[in-house]
């Protein structure tokens, strides 16, 4: 079955755009370029080919997502750590993150686009809930669901979210925003913990049963249990570190190229290019060549001709010894 799945998988992804008519945007970037709806999503993961998500934490990696053949793009909390610094996704202030929310947005114009309801601006009410995701949605031009990690008990938060037309995107296994109350980050339901296994596993279905939640990231799980979900559940289920056989995959992008310089022990990720040691070499060759005078060359720099460099020059030293 996965084979032919997979068989299938380059000849229906070239043909993708021709047999799903995208729907209407306001704003194509190009008429190449129709953004990704939820509609899109769900054919997709009808069509059993897998969906491709990755986060962005700034303008720049949102314009190398969007242009790239990712089908949805998460702004992720994430960026808390890869972007600002801070040692988890808790000490984010949910302006800050607004703040670098907008400028994602701003280059996402094309694909499905998902945000993170950060720690603190939710759990403690479904109102509050309700306000962050709304002021998510009037700052981002482009959102189309956000995300919320958790269980059972914002069923209720899922309810009225979808229910007042904003989609949620659920988030089991491994919630990071409850890191330090789970002692680190630890895979979720591993071998000998069978009990834990189930309760992931009734949280998905009980989740998915709401009839409230659209898609569930599964994060840090054993393959054998993602693939369990997954057969069991009809949303689709998107995978970081819950293995191969769920509906799709999500990786953070600074760890997919390789920008951050230390997230490659992660189990899950799968580095993809080498922007770290990149950007360190391209900074040592300019730090060489300004010190060694071949930068700027020629090809850097403004020129002028012969004879207004003469009277330039000639103009400076009259008016040097005037001084
Ligand atoms: N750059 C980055 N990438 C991420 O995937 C990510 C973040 N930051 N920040 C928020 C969370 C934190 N994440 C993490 C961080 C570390 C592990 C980790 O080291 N896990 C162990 C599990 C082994 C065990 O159970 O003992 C591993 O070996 O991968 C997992 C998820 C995922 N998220
Ligand atoms: C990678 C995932 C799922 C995430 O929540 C994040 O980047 O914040
Ligand atoms: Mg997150």
């Amino acid at each position: 079955m996965f084979c032919s799945k997979w068989l299938l998988r380059s000849s229906r992804q070239r043909g993708f755009s021709s047999f799903i008519k995208p729907s209407y945007s306001a704003q194509p970037s190009s008429p190449t370029h129709q953004r990704k709806t939820i509609l899109d999503i769900q054919q997709q993961h009808r069509d059993k080919i897998p969906i491709t998500c990755i986060t962005a934490h700034d303008y720049i990696t949102g314009k190398f997502a969007n242009e790239s053949n990712v089908d949805a793009v998460l702004i992720g909390d994430s960026l808390s750590m890869v972007q600002l610094g801070y040692p988890s996704t808790n000490q984010l202030k949910f302006d800050e993150f607004t703040y670098i929310a907008q400028a994602v947005s701003r280059a996402v114009t094309s694909k499905y686009l998902i945000c993170d309801l950060p720690f603190g601006s939710y759990e403690s009410s479904v109102s509050k809930a309700v306000e962050s995701a709304m002021k998510l949605f009037q700052d981002c031009d482009n959102l189309q669901a956000i995300k919320i990690e958790g269980g059972v008990e914002y069923l209720e938060y899922f309810k009225k979210l979808d229910d007042i037309g904003i989609a949620v995107c659920g988030h089991y296994g491994l919630t990071p925003q409850r890191h330090a109350y789970l002692g680190g980050y630890k895979l979720q339901g591993g071998s000998k913990k069978l009990q834990q296994s189930l309760e992931i596993f009734q949280t998905c279905l009980k989740l998915q049963n709401s009839g409230k939640v659209k898609m569930l990231v599964l994060e840090c799980i054993p393959q054998a249990l993602g693939r369990l979900i997954t057969q069991n559940l009809d949303i689709p289920t998107i995978s970081i570190g819950a293995g191969k056989y769920c509906s799709g995959q999500i990786l953070v992008q600074a760890d997919l190229l390789g920008m951050t310089g230390s997230t490659n022990n992660i189990k899950f990720v799968k580095q993809y290019a080498s922007f770290y040691d990149t950007a360190i070499d391209a900074l040592n060759d300019y730090d060489r060549e300004v010190k060694n005078q071949q930068f700027p060359g020629p090809e850097h720099s403004f020129m002028m001709s012969k004879d207004s460099y003469q009277e330039l020059d000639y103009e400076i030293k009259k008016m040097v010894k005037s001084f």
